[in-house]
């Protein structure tokens, strides 16, 4: 826990890429001025060997890196793992992905929320098959199964009819295109913290263009295309991001965190499409881990907060469940004096049973574990 002079150490691991946008000195200065440390984890050497660190963020994947993690846990059980690696495992699969989704509840009256119908295609012969488009018309997403951040992963095609199927190469997802005014919605999650903003998106899909000659369109990561590229196109043009209308707070918000329980996540967000044909109807298409923060208003405080909160709340609850263990510790061992049995335990210490007095606190200090 805190180390030298109260000050607390966060270790993070991510690619160069991620390091650039996110670590910015910004961010560094202002968690330094509150106690926090941000220290590059050195990937040549087991994390074991470095740190103290109270938590460790992480953007990596791969057995290698997953079996440091559990080796550090174990070492450090009291340090905070942002975020575990069977929780983020669950977004590299684009059905796993949303079928949490699907399995929430919120109650509201007035909107409603989803996924778009899709089906997952393994092989060619099943693309062609007219018994998995009893589900489905065109047009058509197709997204690689895989989400694992890889350019490949994020390369789509938006299919208009059958001809188009021909270029895709399975494991595939095939999701229905929804039109959605060229608007797409990205809910930032830090923690409980929830920001909405707005991205250029597709533009929707005219019934002409169907009929159209075009057989496919292939397109990859279209929300965070370089403004150059975006004002020479001409759908880009066409479309008013400052005229469209946020989806009500609230509901993101109870989304979010509905997302953040059921995955167990603190660090992502999700994408967003307002369905055009109703209006009120918002359907999640993506979820991404620790997305690029950096773009997101004010990033540097939200961060910090949030640092803040997690190596302070781990601090609170060491103190508390050590001064539950010292508690309860006296009372075993005056009730061991007077020859009573102890029959009450704090919830939060478990495992405390010594089923009848011991003699001498020694032993009844080995019983102890947490
Ligand atoms: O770097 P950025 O800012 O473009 O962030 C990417 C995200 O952009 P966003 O914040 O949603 O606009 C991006 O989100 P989208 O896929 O564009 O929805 C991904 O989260 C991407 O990570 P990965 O390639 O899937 O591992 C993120 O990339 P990494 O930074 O993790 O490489
Ligand atoms: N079902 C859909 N209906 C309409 N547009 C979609 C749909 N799914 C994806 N899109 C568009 O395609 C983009 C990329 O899809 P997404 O699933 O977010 O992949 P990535 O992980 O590469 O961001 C989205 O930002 C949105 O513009
Ligand atoms: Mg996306
Ligand atoms: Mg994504």
């Amino acid at each position: 826990m805190a180390g030298e002079g109260g000050r607390f150490g966060i270790g993070y691991a991510l690619l160069p890429k991620k390091e650039n946008s996110f670590v910015r000195e910004s961010l560094v200065k202002l968690a330094r001025s509150r106690g926090i440390d941000l220290v590059k984890i050195d990937m040549g050497r087991p994390l074991v060997d470095q740190g103290p660190f109270d938590c460790v963020l992480h953007k990596l994947y791969g057995e290698d890196w997953k079996s440091q993690l559990e080796d550090f846990r174990s070492r450090n059980p009291n340090a905070v793992i942002l975020d575990s690696p069977v929780a983020i495992e669950r977004l590299h699969n684009r059905i796993s992905m949303l079928q949490v989704v699907s399995e929430l509840k919120i109650e509201n009256q007035s909107e409603t929320f989803g996924i778009p119908k899709q089906i997952v295609i393994y092989d060619r012969e099943t693309l062609f098959d007219s018994q998995a488009w009893e589900l489905l018309k065109f047009p058509v997403i197709a997204k690689p199964l895989v989400a694992d951040g890889s350019a490949k992963s994020h390369k789509m095609a938006l299919v208009y009819n059958h001809e188009g199927l021909n270029k895709l190469k399975p494991p595939i997802v095939l999701q229905e295109f929804v039109n959605h005014g060229g608007v797409i919605f990205k809910v930032y999650v830090v923690g409980e913290y929830v920001k909405c903003v707005k991205r250029k998106s597709l533009p929707d899909v005219s019934e002409e263009k169907l009929n159209s000659l075009e057989s496919s369109l292939s397109f990859s990561q279209v929300s965070n295309l370089a403004t150059h590229q975006k004002s020479d196109d001409k759908y880009y043009k066409m479309m008013h991001l400052e005229d469209t209308e946020l989806p009500p707070q609230s509901f993101m918000a109870d989304i979010a965190k509905g997302l953040r329980k059921a995955m167990n996540l603190n660090l992502f967000n999700f994408d967003v499409i307002r369905d055009t044909r109703f209006g009120n109807r918002y359907l999640i298409i993506d979820i991404n881990y620790f997305p690029g923060y950096a773009k997101m208003p004010g990033y540097e405080t939200v961060l910090t907060d949030f640092f803040c909160d997690m190596v302070y709340r781990k601090e609170r609850e060491v103190v508390v469940e050590k001064n539950l263990v010292e508690e309860y510790t006296q009372e075993v061992l005056v009730a061991a004096t007077d020859g009573r049995q102890v029959l009450s335990c704090e919830k939060e210490v478990r495992k405390i049973v010594p089923n009848s007095c011991c003699s001498d606190g020694e032993e009844m200090e080995n019983s102890i574990q947490v």
